[in-house]
């Protein structure tokens, strides 16, 4: 499978502020790549360079092979914002069409997209008129209109309702199938873990880890054991093998290294211990762990 982004040695400053050092990054025809990083990792100065609003100074963007600086080379993208500013005067069908036109496509193009998304009724809509999760659905539509080689989506969760993000997530594997890349940035760790083949975990400007979300958290020792239990905190704490311990009700989360140990004692502690279960990292302790090696 061919790449459609590949990101190479790039760096970026703003002044004294290094927001990008070496970064490296790919995304193959068809696949998913979700960018995790905590705020002011540089995540956005990135989605940036390789949408082509800013320039790189020092090494390379290319999008499809080619550089997203370039207006035809632009066209091979789907952009998904935070947030944007529909003008006020343009119904939804308007918009969809106008992206179709601009990025070469017939204007029949629109419909079966609206359809997709389930924004047909809304046709006729101002777009300002929507609500803030059909506006997130009328990008997307604006978005796949041109069936782009790669989409970059910035929090396209952020404030869609349950349905509707299974539904964005069904859209985009059915684009992936058909050899859209996807590069997606989102603070929901477990949704990234859910949906991405690779999870790109930046801090400070540096590509900490590249790798998929299983092998991620595989490096994690860790494993938490669950249980309900009549015993104290202190008690648990007290536990050989017991790193930390969380409590809501009777309903308690220890995190340990040796989760053998661990159960054999909270056993023979609590003979009445119920709802036992053991599991492992969370993708979310994984990134942690990797930005606080980095930080230590
Ligand atoms: N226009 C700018 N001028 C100066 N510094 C900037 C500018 N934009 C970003 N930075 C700095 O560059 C670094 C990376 O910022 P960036 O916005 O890319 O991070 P981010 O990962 O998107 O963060 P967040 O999750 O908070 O949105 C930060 O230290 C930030 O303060």
């Amino acid at each position: 499978m061919g790449s459609v982004l590949e990101v190479r040695g790039v760096r970026h400053r703003y002044g004294a502020t290094r927001a990008l050092d070496e970064v490296d990054l790919t995304v193959g025809a068809g696949e998913c790549v979700a960018l995790l990083g905590p705020n002011g990792a540089g995540k956005t100065t990135l989605v940036q360079l390789v949408v082509g609003l800013l320039h790189a100074q020092a090494g390379t963007v290319r999008v499809d092979g080619g550089d997203p600086r370039k207006a035809a080379v632009r066209r091979r993208l789907g952009v998904v914002q935070q947030s944007v500013g529909f003008p006020s005067t343009l119904k939804v069908g308007e918009l969809v069409t106008g992206a179709a036109v601009r990025g070469g496509y017939p204007r029949s193009a629109a419909g079966p997209v609206l359809a997709e998304l389930g924004l047909a009724e809304l046709a006729r809509r101002r777009a300002t008129k929507l609500s803030g999760g059909q506006q997130q659905r009328l990008q997307l539509a604006m978005a796949l209109v041109t069936d782009p080689a790669l989409l970059v989506l910035d929090e396209p969760t952020n404030g869609l309702d349950v349905a509707a993000r299974r539904r964005l997530w069904q859209v985009l594997a059915e684009r992936r199938a058909r050899g859209a890349g996807v590069l997606v940035t989102t603070h929901l760790i477990e949704e990234a873990a859910a949906v991405a083949d690779r999870v790109v975990v930046l801090d400070r400007g540096r590509v900490l880890a590249a790798d998929s979300p299983a092998r991620l958290t595989a490096r994690l020792p860790d494993r938490t054991v669950i249980a309900r239990t009549g015993l104290g905190r202190d008690e648990l704490r007290r536990l050989p093998g017991a790193v930390s311990v969380a409590a809501d009700g009777d309903l308690v989360r220890l995190r340990t290294r040796e989760p053998e140990e661990l159960l054999r004692r909270l056993l023979a502690a609590d003979p009445a211990l119920s709802d036992l279960r053991v599991e492992g990292a969370k993708l979310e302790e994984a990134m942690l762990g990797l930005t606080e090696e980095v930080a230590a």
